[in-house]
């Protein structure tokens, strides 16, 4: 009997302003603090994670950056950590790579810079991810505030240039506990052959169970924010959900 496919899980700290915070639908403004964010990564590294989803917010919305923290972090974790928000040119990219960031997500460079983001994926492979943000089919990038083109027309244009991963997020669903987007992750996982990260709306064990079912389609991992933060469910009755314990 063939054993069920293991979901790989990413617990998410998203900092602004220094604090670790979770926005309803990535609005700037509607942040609710969980305090410090090391102290937020290192208690899910503790508690089993072997990945974290690790955002600058100020970064991704052009508004400042907590660089330091976001070193800080990937210096003292020793699981594995993607790193996103503000990375879109070489010098922040080559930084991410140097503070030991397992891997990067491309947001808005990856939408206004397609010429620099093929050369970002020729020269680093799998350690860079796209983060797909969308509305409908609309992508969005600068913290989710402008809209950046055609989800098919853009997933085409990444296919094209050997995109290795692509981290999906239904910025509607985000932070709402809705559950995920599961047509849409469907949707794209028929459109390309590389590995999908399931972003935005999880909110219980079921949606985890759903998005397992979804492994041998192309959906390799969940981020989790809100519905770990809320308290709807621990990170070890996640990873016992999603085959990892
Ligand atoms: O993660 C969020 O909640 C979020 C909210 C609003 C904007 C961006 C958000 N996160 C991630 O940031 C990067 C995009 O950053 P950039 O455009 O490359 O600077 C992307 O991974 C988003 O998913």
């Amino acid at each position: 009997m063939s054993e069920q496919p293991i979901l790989e899980l990413l617990p998410a700290v998203d900092i602004a302003g220094g604090q670790a915070v979770r926005l309803v639908q990535g609005e700037a403004g509607s942040e609710t603090g969980y305090g410090d964010p090391l102290e937020a990564a290192l208690s899910w590294q503790n508690a089993g994670a072997e990945w974290l989803h690790l955002v600058d917010l100020d970064a991704a919305f052009d508004r400042g950056s907590n660089v330091d923290i976001v070193q800080r972090i990937a210096k003292e974790l020793n699981i594995k950590v993607e790193l996103s928000g503000g990375i879109r040119d070489d010098a922040s990219l080559d930084r991410a790579l140097e503070f030991g960031a397992t891997r990067v997500n491309l947001g808005t460079a990856a939408l206004e810079n397609p010429e620099w983001t093929k050369q970002a994926i020729a020269r680093h492979g799998d350690k860079i991810a796209v983060g797909m943000d969308v509305r409908g089919t609309t992508l969005s990038g600068h913290g989710w505030t402008k809209d950046g083109g055609d989800l098919w027309d853009v997933l085409a244009r990444l296919e094209d240039a050997g995109c290795a991963r692509y981290v999906v997020t239904d910025v509607t669903k985000d932070g709402t506990l809705r559950g995920p987007n599961v047509e849409l992750l469907r949707e794209i996982a028929t459109k390309t052959s590389k590995p999908i990260v399931a972003s935005g709306g999880i909110s219980s064990l079921e949606d985890l169970r759903v998005l397992r079912e979804l492994v041998p389609e192309g959906i390799e991992g969940a981020i989790m924010g809100k519905a770990l933060y809320s308290g709807q469910f621990t990170l070890q009755e996640a990873l016992d959900v999603a085959g990892r314990r």
